[in-house]
């Protein structure tokens, strides 16, 4: 690479335009989950923690928890700026009509970070996963 193409490679660093070796999007956090592998046992665990909490295991009564858990592998992949796209439903939609309230959000995000815990995630990757999170909060709380 000439002096000349590396100057305009760092100087368009931020706009990430598909310089060789341009950034590629910040997958820290991805990592810090243990990659696709680390995210698929954190869901493992999290979705049996969800059906026996008693403040949240009526909403899932019916759902199909196989399906549940690839969307949310999906979902965490993506979010956390893994190589993954979700393929599940609007967040708006999907929860829709379920009554849900902020105590049994904030109940969810407790159960995950207890997953996380038990998969040994470090303290600072949880809350930047659950930070991802938070702001679906507007859409998933209707009650
Ligand atoms: C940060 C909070 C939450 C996230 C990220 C989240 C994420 C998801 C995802 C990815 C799906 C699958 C969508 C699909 O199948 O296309 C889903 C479905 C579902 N969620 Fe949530 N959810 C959250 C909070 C909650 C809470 C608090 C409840 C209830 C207490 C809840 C109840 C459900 C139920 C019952 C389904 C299955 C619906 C069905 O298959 O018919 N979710 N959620």
């Amino acid at each position: 690479m000439t002096t000349l193409t590396r100057l305009f490679c760092i100087g368009t660093l931020a706009l990430a335009t598909g310089c060789a070796h341009g950034p590629a999007t910040d997958d820290s956090v991805y990592q810090g989950l243990g990659g696709q592998g680390g995210i698929r046992k954190i869901v493992d665990t999290f979705v049996p923690i969800i059906v026996a909490d008693a403040r949240i295991k009526e909403s899932f009564r019916e759902s199909d928890l196989k399906k549940l858990s690839m969307r949310l592998e999906e979902q965490f992949c993506e979010l956390s700026g893994g190589p993954c796209k979700y393929k599940g439903k609007d967040m708006k939609d999907i929860h829709d009509g379920l009554n849900i309230t902020n105590a049994q959000f904030n109940a969810l995000a407790e159960d995950l970070q207890v997953a996380m815990d038990k998969n040994g995630v470090a303290p600072a990757v949880q809350n930047k996963l659950v930070a991802k999170l938070a702001p679906m909060q507007k859409d998933i709380v209707t009650k």
